[in-house]
Parts: structure tokens; sequence; C-alpha cells
């Protein structure tokens, strides 16, 4: 097992990673600190396992929420369920929500926990890749709007992570390529040295095997766990963490949430913030070459679908939280590892490697 943590001042927290931690309840039940626990998961994560968690938690006062699954539910309207089964619980401020599921179980649970009482504790307890190496470190908690990718949302830190590995087995193959975005993206933005890895365990990684498989996982979280250390709130570098999200974003938008995988979507929108780097004499044709060449030997898609118009996308960008004052700011990069924050990208430039061809 890895341990890692975010360090923040007063509200440190563990990251476990490995297999067995589910059952490993005299681990993670130290985290509750009251009697009273709101399991939120979903329709497909929680027949699977819940019944090991609950296991874990007898002895307490605790019931559970159901979400359905995918990305469309992870709206307004289901915090509200959410807060509502909080008061059927009678939840006080010591109660503890368990978030059991991907990111979408991870975001919208956070943000329910943010919201009761202004409040309260929260776990993490991820059952996809993506989630394991991303949504599940860091407290940004949420949810999607139909304007835009999760427009509203807040900062609320989980009292701990814990990344039972053994979970994976059941995962789809195509939610697991789409965690692989995620892990490429943290290389990508300020680890080259990962990234090299990455390329030299590509193989192992599309094979599933589990040796490499948590080393890439840890590697991913420790880079996470560091930048949001420095940078809680997103008023700098953390920023970084966004390579590819403001075009991802977008793509998701404008399909409804429900055309393209999120860890999809940003696989694409990588792509298309190296070619805009090439574009503005940022990089080099070599290191987009190598970003494509990775992410396609993980299945990842690499190109738009052209399904929807590149005006209609560059729209989309505009409501980007990164922007202010009709700025557009997006994350480009002068090569492997090396990310920046760049403001006042032209709009043209943009659309252009929108434009298909
Ligand atoms: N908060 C953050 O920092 C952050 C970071 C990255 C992504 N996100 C958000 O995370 C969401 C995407 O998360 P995701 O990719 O985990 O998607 P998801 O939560 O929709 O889960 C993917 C699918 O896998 C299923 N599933 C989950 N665990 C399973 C398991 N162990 N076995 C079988 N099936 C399982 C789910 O039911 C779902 O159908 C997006 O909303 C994205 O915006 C947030
Ligand atoms: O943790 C972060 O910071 C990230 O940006 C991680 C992203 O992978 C994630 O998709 C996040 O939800 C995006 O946040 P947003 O603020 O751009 O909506
Ligand atoms: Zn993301």
């Amino acid at each position: 097992m890895e341990t890692l943590h975010v360090d923040l001042a007063g509200r440190s927290y563990p990251i476990w990673i490995g297999p067995g931690l589910l059952g490993d309840s005299a681990r993670w039940r130290a985290l509750i600190r009251g009697r009273q626990v709101l399991v939120v998961s979903n329709t497909t994560v929680a027949p699977l396992y819940l019944h090991s968690l609950a296991k874990g938690l007898e002895g307490l006062h605790w019931s559970s929420f159901l979400l359905d699954d995918g990305e469309t539910h992870k709206t307004f309207a289901n915090v509200g369920r959410v807060l509502e089964a909080l008061g059927e619980l009678g939840a006080r401020r010591d109660a503890c929500i368990v978030a059991l599921g991907g990111g979408v179980v991870g975001d919208l649970a956070g943000f329910a926990a943010a919201c009761w009482m202004r409040g309260i504790d929260f776990i993490q307890m991820p059952t996809t890749l993506l989630a394991m190496v991303d949504s599940s470190v860091g407290g940004k908690t949420g949810v999607n709007l139909p304007v835009g990718k999760n427009l509203a949302g807040a900062f609320h830190q989980p009292r701990g992570v814990v990344a039972d590995t053994d979970l994976l087995r059941t995962l789809p193959q195509r939610e697991y390529r789409a965690g692989m975005a995620e892990v490429v993206k943290g290389a990508a933005i300020g680890d080259p040295d990962f990234f090299a890895w990455l390329e030299a365990n590509a193989d192992a990684l599309a094979a599933r095997e589990q040796a490499p498989l948590i080393e890439a996982i840890a590697r991913k979280c420790a880079y996470k766990a560091g930048v949001v250390s420095r940078d809680e709130t997103e008023q700098g570098e953390r920023a970084l963490l966004n390579l590819g999200h403001t075009f991802g974003h977008a793509i998701e938008t404008a399909g409804n949430y429900s055309e393209m995988l999120h860890g999809e979507a940003v696989a694409i929108g990588m792509v298309l913030a190296a070619r805009l780097s090439e574009r503005l004499g940022m990089a080099g044709a070599g290191d987009t070459a190598r970003l494509v060449a990775l992410l396609g030997r993980l299945g990842l898609p690499t190109e738009p679908s052209g399904q929807h118009p590149a005006s209609r996308l560059l729209e989309l960008m505009r409501l980007d939280k990164k922007n202010s004052a009709g700025t557009q700011r997006l994350i480009l990069w002068r090569g492997i590892g090396k990310a920046e924050i760049v403001a006042h990208v032209p709009e043209a430039a943009v659309l252009d490697v929108l434009l298909p061809g």
C-alpha cells in the first residue's frame, strides 16, 4: 500500500492506494468523527461494493443515497436530493458523507458535504481509475449546468482518500482508458520523467498490469497532491491541472454530457492545446507527436469528432472559469512537462485548431 498526503495547514489528509483497502475498515473508520454516515453511491457501483463498505460501518447510524448512473446526473437537483437524505438521517454537524464511486459521485457528494450546515466531513472512496488519480484528490467539488461544466461548486477537502485498487477489476475498459488521460495529463504538465516512464510502460498499462498501474496511480496522485498543497484554491499553479480542459469541457457541454467521457474529451483537449502551442510558436511538433502517440497507445481518442461546429465550441470556451474580463486564458505548453498559463490567447488561433483538417 502507498500512503501519500495532501498538506494543508490544519486540514492535511491521507491518500491510501492499494488492494484490499475497502475491507480494511480499521484504517478508514478512524476518519469518521461522529456516529452518523450517509453513503452516496450510484446504481452501478452500490450493487458491487456497498455490502463490503457496510461491514465497516457496523455500529454507526448510517443510510445510503444512490444516484442514477452517468455524467448527466451530476446536477443541482441531485445535490438537493442528497441534502434531503441527510435531513432524513437527522444529520448533525459531525455527520460524514462517504462518496463511493467515480468522479460524478465524488464531485456531487463532496458538494453536498460542503453545503450541509455550511460544511461537514466527507471521505472519498474512488472506484474508477479517473477518480483515483484525479477527482478524489484536491477538494474541487461541484455539478454541471446546461450552460457549462462544473460551473457551480465549492472547494471542500475530504478527510481522506481510500483508493482500493481491487475495485478497478470490474471497471469497463472504456472507463479505464478515460482515466489514463488524467494520468498522462499530470506527466504532460510537469513531469517529463513520468511521461517517459509512461511511454516505456504504455503496453503494460493498457493491459491493466497491477504493479505498473499502482505505480502510475501513486505517481499521479503525488504530483497532484503537491500542486494542491501549494495552491489549494487555484490562485496560480493549480490552473495547470486544467491542461486540455477548456477544450475538453466545451466538447462535453456541446454533447450534453452524454456523447463523450470526461477523460476522452480531455485527451482530445490536450492535443488541441498542444497544436495551439505549436501555432503560437511555443512548442515543437515533436512534442505533440509524442503526446498523440502515447494517448493512442492507451486507447484514447486524439481528434475531435467533428460533430460540433468550431464556432459553438469557441462560444462555450468563453464561459470557462479561468477567463477574466473578456480574456481567454488557456493552459498551453512549451513541450512535455512544461505547461504554462497563457492569457490573451487570440481567438482566431483557437478557432484555427478547432476547425477540421
Ligand atoms: N474534482 C476534480 O478534481 C475532478 C477531476 C477530474 C474529473 N472530475 C469529474 O469526474 C467526473 C468523471 O469521473 P469518472 O470518469 O469516474 O466517471 P463516472 O463517475 O461517471 O464513472 C464512470 C462509470 O464507471 C462506473 N463505475 C464506477 N466504478 C466502477 C467499478 N469499480 N466497477 C464498475 N463500474 C464502475 C460508473 O457507474 C460509471 O458508469 C466528471 O464529472 C469530471 O468532471 C473531477
Ligand atoms: O483539480 C483540479 O484543479 C483540476 O483541474 C482537475 C481536473 O482534472 C478536473 O477535471 C476538474 O474538475 C476541473 O475543474 P474546473 O475547475 O476546471 O471545472
Ligand atoms: Zn479533468
